[in-house]
């Protein structure tokens, strides 16, 4: 059925992806983006097509429209953009969330929050299932991000069990794919872009900190999925970790892959999929520097705060969606390579 679906954030790399998906699917999407980090550019194959609207809007301020679902993605993502502005991240996430929860409220529209992994912090435990409660530092360098997503979280259920919004919460693990702004900061964006032009990749620490890379496609199913189950299905019968005793809670939904990488491995998996489109001749990487293997990497300090391992339970998805992520990881860094190349082709890199 076609509905209108507001997506916040829709002009950044989730967004877009997210966007396109809807678009391809019939529905009327309205697009809010502040272009912090989004870029118009993601979604200029859309403009001008009459189920598709792109408003400059920051969330930070209400706004009153009409809509059916609404997915709730606008924050900065990469560590180096949160941390940029921290009370503005802060204020994105409360302020933003508790606008759009609004609007949700008086529209009786679905909600969806984009939350994240960081909101297991340094977790102790592994893989992290949605009844962890993390290990977050509250007052470290993350902690704008981590506890902004985790009060963005706390207002979701309260807005869900206070005024009865049909709420849905997607804890998001690391993505990657196509549309990452090459000067992001985030690891793949920086392995590929430095792989590609054939400068050290930057490890910071000793490259033992692992995560868990999820393809972008996967993880637009997974929310679309998540999205649309039922309601009452969200619900779910287990040992509240709250007070110990059983209760019908409603649980967020881990959405990664669960295959587990450390930092050096990835090194490894980069170099495979640069390498081998190199020797397959791409033209783009025949004029650019190739590093001798001991020049490869670079070792750089570890930052603040940064978790020491992450990996998702996915079986609650596995089970509430029947998703679970297809791509491998050297297919989708090779489609990522291949977004890269076009840029270095055009100039724009
Ligand atoms: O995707 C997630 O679950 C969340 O985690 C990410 O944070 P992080 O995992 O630290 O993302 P990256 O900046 O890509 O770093 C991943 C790992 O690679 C390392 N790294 C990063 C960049 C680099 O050049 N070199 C490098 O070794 C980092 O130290 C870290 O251990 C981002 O904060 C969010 O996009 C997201 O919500």
């Amino acid at each position: 059925m076609r509905k209108r679906i507001l997506v916040t954030g829709g002009a950044g790399f989730l967004g877009s992806h997210l966007v396109d998906r809807l678009m391809m699917m019939g529905h009327d999407v309205l697009v809010l983006d502040n272009f912090f980090t989004g870029q118009k550019l993601n979604v200029s194959h859309w403009i001008g097509h009459p189920n598709f609207e792109l408003v400059r809007h920051d969330v930070v301020n209400p706004i009153m429209i009409e809509v059916d679902q609404i997915y709730h993605l606008a924050c900065p993502a990469s560590p180096q953009h949160y941390q940029a502005n921290q009370i503005k991240t802060i204020k994105t996430n409360f302020m933003g969330t508790s606008n759009m929860l609004g609007l949700a409220k008086r529209t009786k529209a679905r909600f969806l929050l984009a939350s994240t992994s960081e909101v297991y912090g340094d977790p102790e435990v592994s893989p992290q299932k949605e009844t962890y409660n993390g290990n977050v530092n509250q007052t470290g360098p993350r902690a704008c991000y981590d506890e902004g997503k985790r009060v963005a979280e706390t207002l979701t259920y309260g807005y869900h069990y206070q005024d009865s919004v049909d709420v849905r919460v997607a804890r998001i693990f690391n993505t990657y794919g196509p549309r990452i702004n090459p000067f992001d900061g985030r690891v793949m964006s920086n392995f590929l872009i430095q792989a590609l032009k054939g400068q050290p990749l930057t490890v910071y620490g000793d490259g033992s900190q692992t995560r868990s890379f999820c393809f972008i496609h996967d993880l637009i199913d997974g929310m679309i999925a998540l999205m649309n189950v039922k309601d009452d299905q969200m619900v779910e019968r287990i040992v509240d970790p709250a007070h110990g005793k059983m209760a019908d809670v409603h649980l967020p939904v881990n959405l990664g892959n669960s295959k587990e990488f450390t930092i050096r491995q990835l090194v490894d998996v980069i170099f495979e999929v640069v390498d081998s489109l190199r020797q397959a001749g791409e033209p783009a990487l025949q004029h650019l520097p190739v590093l001798e293997a001991e020049d490869r990497v670079q070792y750089l300090p570890m930052p603040v705060d940064d978790p020491r391992q992450r990996r998702p339970d996915i079986e609650r998805a596995k089970t509430l969606l029947n998703w679970e992520p297809k791509w491998e990881l050297k297919d989708g860094i090779k489609e990522m390579a291949l977004y890269y190349i076009q840029q270095i082709k055009t100039g724009q890199l």
